[in-house]
């Protein structure tokens, strides 16, 4: 078992992925780029600011320094935003230790370049094994110890097998998956899904409608991950239909809550002042789009979110514009 994982990035998630390695039984130090937030997960063993109202195991430790958080690890969970892990895996370049594996916590795809985070974890860290974790886990549940199944990507097997000993516990369980590029494509676009989810509650648009993209949705992770080496049974699995049924249905979902806000007449930058941390979709739509047009690939829902929150497109003609779309085959 791999025993000592340091988690990069102590927002929401990464604070409840230290929480859910002690609750397996291993030992978790993490990383934060305030000092300020160190000393309160130190002393008081809560994280007020992203977490609230969650006793963390003491044995959590948090540092602001890198080298700190990574002395004697066996793995590293990468849990800061997506638009981050480019800058996040640089300075790791001179600190990680030779072979240890990755795992991809962080939903989205790189803006500008269109890629993946194993894609940019390859060029920036290559010859490290990596794994991608996703799945339909809001951070505060998991990490209170509520059931949650995830899946657990990785082309290595024995990696995989091992990663998986050390977060599962009785409340989390991950399912091994062999396809890294369908649980990263499911959990980028599903963001995206979820704030046109929200738009649809938050406009009054009726709960056919919700389904109706939900389905769509996995239509769009699918044709995108046939150009990406992606198996099409993954997004119907925790990864992709899993994520999208928690966060196109919740308004816990921070992606849902600022569509919600959209489709009640509020502007992308009130929605995002009161977003209550990142917002993955609104950034991966600009980048999925352009993905999708450098591999020829049809997404109209991320293509429609894209273009009201990133380009000024009038909400209501999107929406009229979508729904007269020439009739297709459902399969195509
Ligand atoms: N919150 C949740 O329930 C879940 C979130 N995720 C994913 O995990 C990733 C992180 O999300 P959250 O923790 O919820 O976000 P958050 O907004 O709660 O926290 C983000 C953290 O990353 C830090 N950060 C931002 N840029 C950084 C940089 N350049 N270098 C170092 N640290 C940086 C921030 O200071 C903050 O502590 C996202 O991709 C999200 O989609 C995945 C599963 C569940
Ligand atoms: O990824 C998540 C749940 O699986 C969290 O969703 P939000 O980022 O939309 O809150």
């Amino acid at each position: 078992m791999l025993k000592r994982i340091a988690v990069l990035g102590a927002g929401a998630w990464g604070t409840a992925l230290a929480q859910i390695v002690t609750l397996a039984g291993g030992r978790a130090s993490l990383w934060a780029r305030d000092p300020a937030l160190v000393d309160s997960l130190n002393s008081r063993h809560s994280n007020d600011r992203y977490l609230p109202g969650l006793d963390l195991d003491p044995s959590i430790r948090a540092s602001s320094h890198l080298e700190e958080a990574l002395e004697s690890v066996d793995a590293v969970l990468l849990a800061t935003p997506a638009q981050s892990l480019r800058e996040v895996a640089e300075r790791l370049r001179a600190l990680l230790p030779q072979g240890c594996p990755m795992v991809i916590c962080a939903k989205g795809i790189e803006r500008g370049s269109g890629k993946l985070p194993s894609q940019v974890l390859g060029e920036t860290l290559p010859g490290h094994p990596l794994a991608v974790l996703s799945g339909p886990t809001f951070a505060a549940e998991a990490a209170r110890g509520l059931p949650t199944a995830v899946t657990l990507a990785c082309r290595d097997k024995l990696t995989a097998s091992r990663l998986a000993g050390t977060l599962a516990s009785i409340s989390f369980r991950p399912y091994l998956s062999d396809d890294p590029h369908g649980a990263e494509i499911g959990g980028a676009l599903k963001n995206i899904v979820a704030i046109s989810c929200g738009i649809v509650e938050g406009r009054g648009l009726g709960q056919n409608a919700r389904a109706g993209l939900i389905t769509r949705g996995v239509a769009e992770m699918a044709r995108l991950g046939a150009h990406l080496d992606a198996r099409r049974e993954t997004f119907m699995g925790l990864s992709g239909l899993g994520d999208l049924t928690l966060s196109c249905t919740s308004s816990a979902s921070r992606n849902y809550s600022l569509g919600q806000a959209l489709g009640q007449g509020r502007s992308l930058s009130d929605a995002l002042a009161a977003s209550r941390g990142v917002t993955e979709g609104v950034y991966t739509a600009e980048a999925a789009v352009l993905l999708a047009r450098r591999l020829g690939v049809d997404l109209p829902i991320a293509a429609a979110v894209d273009s009201v929150l990133n380009r000024g497109a009038d909400l209501e003609q999107t929406i009229s514009a979508m729904l007269s779309r020439p009739l297709k085959q459902e399969t195509a």
